[in-house]
């Protein structure tokens, strides 16, 4: 993985960095990496999701899908960090990102759709909660279950569960014997892309795990006490001191479509690791070239309260563009849409640094397994620096609680300060008269 910060520096950016801010900062930075490196030795929670690579048992996870190996299609129950991975994993390298489908909404429509145009016989289900308590996670599973049932096809010998210890889908899944594995001890569900959480689709998918693995690894062994060597570090240190000058929206725009739930993934990691004591970068998912048409006009002359992260991968597919023997398209002919591709991307960086706003670019080196394995890590690595430079707790999500508490007991009909504070609400309704 390479990143570069030129576009991120002081004399072509406002909100900026000069060199010299770069050097104190990496004196931060190598403090940081001795807590994390601590941290990882000991194994320590969250810390250790900066250990999957070498933890994750590929083979179990291979042995587990075995009796659904041949299945067409995944069906993926699970929510936030215990889709996502999967998901980005997926969209990114199998050979028919389709053939995943993911239930992480309790939309009706949408669950019955997705439900009545799946071939259930040829369709593995992928239930996947940390805590198995999810409300969502755990009343799609139910509604799948019984469509199952209802069009007469074995759910239990089509269905994989990965789960914590305890927790209703544990007994759910301990009752029909099925199929299980762990969650990663000390892993908070958004960082546990590189384990059976992230990984059972794409090995059923026919994806590379053993060498997402190995990008993992490449990643974690490049980790450094130097954000000059580090390229997650200098990705992480310079986002850090951008939202210290302003930067508070972090605009993420990769430029390969199979990237674009790369985004979605980056954006819970970001807003649920970093988003606390009244701090912390709003990630705005984007794409390139696609949202140039769209978003860009704001990056550039909007409110400088923004960085804009670009990733592309290095190599890309040929696909030429045919010559019209047009005048006004001469500029086209002889080109195909991977260079125009980069030239969009070179051009809007630099259409930023005309403008003075900050960009960073991270690149890789193809969309393959390894080079995947290797921007999951450093992504996290990044995020993990972060949270250390801002000396927040970077793997709890407190605040996401009162909301599931307050919805759970409108469910059940209780009492609590929650319930009543939901119907006690302030509202101030504007109709069209009807
Ligand atoms: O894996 P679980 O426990 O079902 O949680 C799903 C997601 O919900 C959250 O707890 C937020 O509500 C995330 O942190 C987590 O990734």
């Amino acid at each position: 993985m390479h990143v570069d910060i030129g576009a991120a520096l002081g004399t072509v950016a406002e909100p900026g960095i000069d060199e010299a801010e770069l050097e104190e900062l990496d004196e931060r930075v190598a403090e940081a990496h001795e807590r994390i490196a601590a941290g990882r030795g000991d194994d320590e929670f969250g810390y250790a999701a900066l250990n999957l690579p070498e933890r994750t048992d590929a083979d179990a996870i291979r042995e587990a899908v075995s009796p659904v190996s041949d299945a067409e299609y995944v069906l993926t129950v699970g929510i936030g960090g215990s889709a996502l991975g999967a998901k980005t994993i997926t969209a990114a390298l199998a050979e028919d990102p389709e053939r995943h489908v993911v239930l992480d909404n309790v939309d009706p429509e949408h669950v019955e759709r997705t439900l009545s145009d799946l071939p259930l016989s040829e369709t593995a289900v992928n239930v996947v909660s940390k805590s198995g308590t999810t409300a969502e996670t755990l009343a799609n599973f139910l509604v799948v279950r019984d469509v199952y049932e209802y069009r007469d096809v074995d759910w239990t010998e089509r269905t994989v569960v990965t789960t914590g210890e305890s927790g209703p889908l544990r007994e759910l899944a301990d009752e029909e014997d099925l199929p299980t594995l762990p969650v990663p001890d000390g892993v908070p569900g958004r960082f546990s892309a590189l384990s059976s959480v992230g990984l059972v689709p794409p090995a059923i998918l026919g994806v590379d795990i053993e060498e997402l693995l190995a990008g993992g690894a490449d990643a974690a062994d490049g980790l450094g006490p130097s954000l000059f060597e580090t390229p997650a570090y200098a990705y992480g240190a310079v986002a850090y001191a951008l939202e210290e000058r302003g930067a508070a929206v972090n605009a993420f725009m990769p430029y390969a479509e199979r990237l674009e739930v790369f985004a979605e993934w980056f954006a819970q990691l970001w807003a649920e690791s970093l988003g606390k004591e009244g701090r912390g970068q709003t990630p705005a998912r984007a794409l390139g070239a696609t949202d140039q048409h769209s978003q860009l006009q704001l990056y550039r002359a909007g409110p400088r309260d923004k960085v804009v992260t670009v990733v592309r991968p290095r190599e890309r597919a040929d696909v030429p563009v045919p010559d019209a023997g047009h005048e006004s398209l001469s500029y086209l002919a002889g080109t195909d849409l991977g260079e125009l591709l980069d030239a969009e991307y070179d051009a809007t960086v630099a259409s930023l640094s005309a403008a003075d706003r900050p960009a960073v670019e991270i690149e890789i080196d193809s969309l393959d397994a390894r080079s995947l394995g290797e921007l999951l890590y450093a992504t996290e690595a990044a995020c993990v620096l972060v949270g250390e430079l801002a000396g927040v707790e970077t793997f709890t999500q407190p605040a996401v609680e009162w909301g599931k508490r307050a919805a759970r007991g409108l469910l059940s009909g209780e009492d609590t300060e929650e319930t009543r504070t939901v119907d006690e609400r302030p509202s101030y309704l504007i109709s069209d008269g009807d």
